[in-house]
């Protein structure tokens, strides 16, 4: 709230025509009305905003940079995956984008990203919608809906960069700079700047650009998600379609770990970018020798189905039941259905007592169950993940009040 409070005085002191009450941003020449924090990450606030020609309603995404160069090539690697993955059904596109500086730290940048807005919300809200009216996911609904993210994944993981250079190279902060977040006279510094930049664009965008990241017209790419949950998964406005989003820990795959200190950087970023109880067992104990790649999307694919079905991680739910650490409870990959008998290392140690009615149909146990296979190379990959999911999906009967 303090961080909306202070975004809305910036607004103030930035816009000529805002009046208290109707604090209002500008980004690339379009202005916004801010309406309310829809939420709030780890790096970053997002906000319910409208624009004021046409009342089209989006998502503004401000991510801080507050250490220099660094953060915001991390933030801009964000928007870059934005548009690598621009045309991809059931991925998030960014509809704009800009850098503004901060008002009292010239290295601190701002970086706003203007998505498109979801006003279903996302999966977790369903899994707490679920929660506290204590119902559960239609079986076949879910399993379409988790179809869904599993192809939006298989674009990821097998990602073909358009031929032909159809795709937007990424741009600098030119036009939009100036317009947000910054007090007047430091918009025309930063004009002089922008100008300044466009005569020496390669200055300007080297510090930006993530060539590593970028996919050459034609190329096969492999990338990982890495942060899979259903806090990243939108659900469209039919409610039907989900949509993949918070792409700001997206990776190239596989990514072998030659030496003990690559290990160490791979683990603090999987520390710093996966969300724990839905982080692979590789990536909290990284050896070397080893290759991390898209099979810890998989896992937490499985953590995320099991979260749909149960309503929360099986690993957090283990730490709960036993009070053991969540590390432990996913590194012994010991996790079990809620009324099934302790389950360690394969689905032959599950003790199932008699399944209740309404209980989680086996098919769709087992989905998890190969998910959440310790072992990366037993996972299955995400061409395999589809291949069973549409299998119980057309094994399932069609849900009764859908
Ligand atoms: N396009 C959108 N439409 C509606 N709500 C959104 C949108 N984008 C983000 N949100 C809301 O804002 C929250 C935070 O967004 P996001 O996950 O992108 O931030 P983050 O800082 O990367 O988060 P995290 O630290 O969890 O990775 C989301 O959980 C969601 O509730």
């Amino acid at each position: 709230m303090a961080q909306l409070l202070q975004d809305l005085m910036y607004s103030f002191g930035n816009c000529l025509n805002c009046f208290p009450g109707s604090p209002t941003l500008k980004i690339n020449s379009r202005s916004f009305k801010i309406l309310r924090l829809l939420g709030e990450g780890g790096f970053s606030y997002v906000y319910l905003v409208q624009d004021t020609s046409t009342a089209e309603l989006f998502a503004l995404k401000k991510i801080r940079c507050p250490f220099g160069a660094e953060s915001v090539q991390q933030a801009m690697r964000e928007v870059e995956a934005y548009k690598t993955f621009a045309h991809t059904p059931g991925i998030i596109h960014s509809v704009d984008y800009s850098i503004a500086s901060e008002r009292n730290d010239p290295d601190a940048k701002t970086v706003y990203v203007l998505l498109p807005y979801y006003r279903r919300g996302n999966l977790q809200d369903m899994i707490n919608a679920n929660l506290v009216n204590h119902t559960k996911f239609p079986e076949r609904k879910l399993m379409l809906l988790f179809l869904g993210v599993c192809r939006a994944l298989m674009a990821m993981h097998q990602y073909q960069a358009p031929a032909g250079g159809e795709r937007m190279e990424m741009g600098n902060a030119k036009a939009g700079e100036e317009d947000v977040g910054v007090p007047k006279s430091k918009n025309r510094r930063n004009k002089a700047v922008a100008a300044a930049d466009a005569d020496d664009e390669t200055e300007q965008a080297r510090p930006l650009m993530i060539e590593e990241q970028v996919a050459a017209p034609g190329e096969r790419r492999s990338y990982t998600h890495r942060d899979i949950k259903p806090g990243n998964i939108m659900i469209d406005d039919d409610g039907s379609q989900p949509i993949l989003m918070d792409l700001g820990s997206i990776a190239i795959s596989p990514i072998p770990i030659t030496s003990r200190s690559q290990a160490i950087a791979m683990q603090d970023k999987a520390a710093e970018h996966s969300t724990m109880p839905y982080r692979a067992p590789e990536l909290f104990e990284v050896n070397t020798g080893t290759v991390i790649d898209t099979k810890v999307d998989i896992w937490s694919m499985g953590c995320t189905l099991y979260a749909c079905l149960v309503g929360k991680s099986p690993f957090e739910m283990r730490s709960d039941e036993t009070g053991g650490s969540l590390s432990m409870c996913v590194l012994g990959g010991d996790w079990r259905f809620p009324d099934e008998g302790r389950q360690k290392k394969g689905k032959d140690s599950a003790v199932p007592t008699t399944p209740e009615e309404g209980a989680i149909s086996e098919p769709i146990r087992e989905v998890v169950r190969k998910c959440l296979t310790v072992e990366p190379n037993e996972r299955p990959d995400i061409e395999e993940l589809i291949r069973m999911v549409e299998d119980v999906v057309e094994g399932l009967p069609e849900d009764a009040s859908v």
